[in-house]
């Protein structure tokens, strides 16, 4: 966060600090200025004449330079071509603003003000700074004026807009817009003073999920007056404004979310403020914090930066207590989907198999190039990859083969009914299969010894185990026993150093062993505690959310970051949680900034092959960062540390996630020798679906995994720092990696569906959806379709997920999400 010059620091807020006369007073000084002329025509002299004004004669309550730069630099990113603020005052924001929508190339800035008399004031200001062309001051009450520029076809969409006027009307304004479809899917928002106790309204608006929305929607609950839950001053306040001003009732529109994210900042006054991550969904989106609220002093403000995201495309998730009807419905329109497709599929197949006989395609011809050698420099060895139903799998299986290796596939399958894709994969010499652990220690020896049936009956030289969660601990006793009982090598932890990884308590201790950092947790049971481990952090800097462990939806979304400045602040919030010994609750660092998984293979303790993307929503998108940026570089560097700390027991895939602040990873993006902070909140001891970038990498196959069947060379380096450690393979093609069922569906059918809905999308964010999912097939890959190897992606999508489908339609099994690369259905 930039240190606040208290130099700029505006004047000591009065009791009465506006509608006084001050407003006036400020135009005169402003045009008494002697430089009056150097000042016509130029916007920073004039909002440099306001605060002089603000600093050196009287208060002003403008959203201030350092809090206006987060939404001036989010103006150049997001270019808006339309921007409408709610509440203008004397013109501060709306000078500031529509002058950066002007040079991101905007046309019109709406001022909307509900005095007269600073309506004026903005106008006069806004001709001085010469952005009249831009800017229409429109003066009344902000819910009658969005109504009348709609109704006159003046005011159809806005890009962004800047809610900062009477903040029991955010939520019913915003209500209003989405209403009117002046707010989309893409707009972006900027909130002041939203969080507790804000505008709780507005703030459980923004954050609620479809369901919760379109369930309020039905129960139409009267919203013409505050909601009870303003604080005291400031109720007192709207209650005198109630007489002149009722609020607006609309529907909204439930189908849209918004997603957020908090950026430090300073009031004008100079009193620092932190921020607060917000749920990001989709896309990263800023949320920034004050001090000092409108109804002034005695509360937090925020500025909340929210970014609508599509949500009519996402079909309302299915709950358990959804009808059998419902769930029953779902999958028959899946079913339904499957066998529209299946001519063009089955076309799309054929073409395949018919190009593959005229066509040499670089992964065969490379497997028939080291084969033919083989006698002298290449032994083929005999490569067992367990979960080949996942994309992980298979893809590892493809890569082994054109390795030129011979791969035996397994994974769990009902008997007698080949379903999984990777059983049907040109890869995969043969197929067995696994018995599913139950939980149970018979399941889990079931399991194990069907892995080393399988070592024995192929004399297996290298197993890779590519399981998902469900099986972590059992890799690691089948590992165990294998490699105690045959010369079968593992590419798998053993028991203990997958339970250390795999646990976050166990993995968090053991990252701080190693020196690397980790965000600050500590559980709290009682007042008294959380009160202590606040004021020790104090001197830090650091903030912290208060979350409770369990499900408590009255306390859910509370994402006030503590300490306050004052500690009798901090002592009056902790002294509203209910906190004890069988309610604990945990203190957890807050990292404001996206979020970065990787994929590594670790042999003997050595990173062989690694690669980091940003978490992608749902996990079905992978995009590589450039192995030579900073980010990259230093999530391979702790991967590197992390693995060297113990040579002896690290064999096997590691992956982690990552919270990065904001501000480094935007100067991270500058300066590629940049020392990131990272801080790791997942481990994952298993193969990430991310391998798929190494789709067009086989050498991984020989300097990474081969490696594990050579004799081992002297011990690496310990992984203190300073050590150097040879570079891993990276994926040399990388490419973009989708899935096309998911996208088929997320992109095409549900928008285009929507479009027929009432609150439904526009014909204009039906098209973006459509345009994504062409740029996905034309330039991403599918991470299940090989043309040199093309059943698998027909087999996932009309023989495994129609069998799921009609499993769950007889069985009246309830399931809410399916992942298309993982094979998962997840029940509810
Ligand atoms: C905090 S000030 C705005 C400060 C301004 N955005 C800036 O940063 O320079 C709030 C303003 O909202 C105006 N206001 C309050 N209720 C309103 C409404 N319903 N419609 C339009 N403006 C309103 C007030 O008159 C006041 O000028």
């Amino acid at each position: 966060m930039a240190q606040f010059d208290q130099s700029k620091a505006y004047a000591e807020q009065e009791e009465v600090f506006f509608d006084d006369g001050r407003e006036l007073e400020l135009l005169h000084y402003v045009y008494g200025k002697p430089e009056i002329e150097e000042i016509r025509g130029n916007p920073q002299k004039v909002l440099a004449a306001i605060d002089e004004f603000a600093r050196t004669k009287k208060y002003l309550m403008n959203v201030g330079e350092l809090k206006g730069k987060i939404v001036t630099d989010l103006i150049s990113e997001v270019k808006p071509e339309t921007m409408v603020e709610l509440g203008g005052y004397i013109g501060y924001s709306c000078i500031l603003y529509a002058d950066a929508v002007r040079k991101a190339g905007g046309k019109r800035y709406f001022s909307l003000e509900r005095d007269p008399v600073f309506g004026a004031v903005i106008a006069s200001l806004v001709d001085l700074a010469g952005l009249s062309d831009l800017v229409k001051v429109i003066i009344g009450s902000s819910a009658v004026s969005i109504q009348r520029l709609h109704s006159e076809g003046i005011l159809k969409h806005v890009d962004m807009m800047f809610l900062d006027h009477y903040k029991p009307a955010y939520k019913t304004d915003l209500k209003l817009c989405e209403e009117l479809k002046i707010v989309t899917p893409g707009t972006v928002l900027a909130a002041d003073n939203v969080i507790k106790p804000g505008n709780p309204p507005y703030l459980e608006y923004v954050r609620s999920s479809v369901a919760e929305k379109r369930k309020a929607a039905e129960a139409s609950s009267d919203e013409s007056n505050p909601d009870t839950r303003f604080a005291d001053r400031t109720s007192k306040q709207y209650a005198n404004r109630q007489a002149e001003e009722k609020l607006q009732q609309s529907k909204g529109n439930p189908n849209l979310v918004y997603e957020s994210k908090l950026i430090n900042s300073y009031e004008p006054s100079g009193v620092p403020v932190t921020c607060e991550n917000g749920t990001a969904i989709h896309r990263a989106i800023v949320e920034l914090s004050t001090e000092l609220s409108w109804s002034y002093r005695d509360q937090q403000t925020w500025l909340l930066l929210c970014h609508a995201s599509v949500v009519t495309v996402t079909p309302v998730m299915l709950t358990a207590e959804s009808s059998r009807l419902a769930h029953a419905l779902q999958n028959i329109k899946l079913l339904a989907l499957s066998f529209f497709f299946l001519p063009l599929d089955t076309f799309i197949l054929f073409f395949s198999y018919a190009v593959r006989i005229l066509v040499a395609f670089p992964a065969t011809s490379h497997r028939a190039r080291v084969r033919s050698t083989y006698t002298r420099y290449f032994e083929p060895r005999t490569v067992l990859v367990t979960g080949v139903g996942m994309t992980k799998g298979l893809v590892l299986a493809r890569l082994f083969f054109i390795a030129g290796h011979n791969v035996i596939g397994a994974d769990f399958e009902p008997p007698f009914l080949p379903i999984t894709c990777g059983h049907v994969s040109r890869s995969i010499k043969a197929f067995h299969r696994l018995a599913k652990p139950d939980g149970t220690r018979e399941g889990s020896a079931r399991y194990c010894q069907s892995i080393l049936d399988i070592v024995r009956k192929e004399k297996v030289d290298l197993w890779v185990s590519c399981s998902g969660v469900a099986s972590a601990v059992e890799d690691g006793q089948a590992k165990e026993m294998i490699e105690l009982l045959t010369k079968c090598k593992a590419v798998q932890y053993n028991v203990a150093t997958t339970q250390k990884l795999h646990e976050k308590h166990s993995f968090t201790e053991y990252t701080k062993s190693l020196g690397l950092t980790v965000p600050e947790t500590h559980t709290i049971t009682s007042k008294t505690a959380a009160l202590r481990v606040l004021e020790d952090v104090r001197p830090s800097g650091k903030k912290f959310i208060m979350k409770f462990i369990g499900t408590d939806d009255s306390v859910r979304g509370d994402m006030t970051l503590l300490p306050f400045d004052s500690v009798p602040a901090t002592k009056a919030h902790i002294s509203r949680l209910q906190i004890s010994e069988s309610r604990p609750w945990i203190l957890q660092q807050f990292i404001d900034g996206p979020e970065y998984c990787t994929h590594a293979l670790v042999v003997r303790g050595e990173v062989k092959a690694f690669t980091a993307c940003p978490s992608a929503e749902l996990l079905m998108h992978y995009e590589a960062l450039p192995q030579d940026s900073a980010l990259s570089r230093n999530m391979l560097r702790f991967t590197q540390e992390y693995a060297a700390s113990d040579p002896e027991n690290f064999t096997g895939h590691l992956s982690f996630d990552f919270l990065v602040d904001h501000e480094e990873a935007e100067r991270a993006k500058r300066d590629p020798n940049m020392v990131v902070t990272l801080y790791p909140i997942e481990c994952n001891p298993r193969a990430h679906t991310a391998v798929a970038l190494f789709n067009s990498t086989p050498e991984m196959i020989e300097k990474g995994y081969m490696s594990l069947l050579e004799e081992p060379t002297t011990p690496k380096a310990e992984g203190s720092n300073g050590a150097s450690y040879t570079p891993p393979v990276y994926p040399h093609q990388p490419g973009k990696y989708y899935w096309i069922g998911h996208d088929l569906t997320t992109c095409i059918i549900l928008p285009a569906l929507s479009l027929f809905k009432i609150h439904g999308n526009s014909f204009g964010e039906a098209l973006d959806h459509f345009g994504t999912f062409l740029e996905h097939l034309f330039f991403w890959r599918d991470g299940t379709y090989e043309i040199w190897d093309p059943l698998p992606a027909w087999w996932l999508y009309h023989v495994y997920w129609p069998f799921q489908f009609a499993k769950s339609l007889v069985s009246g099994f309830k399931w809410s999400r399916i992942n298309v690369s993982t094979t998962k259905m997840f029940g509810c």
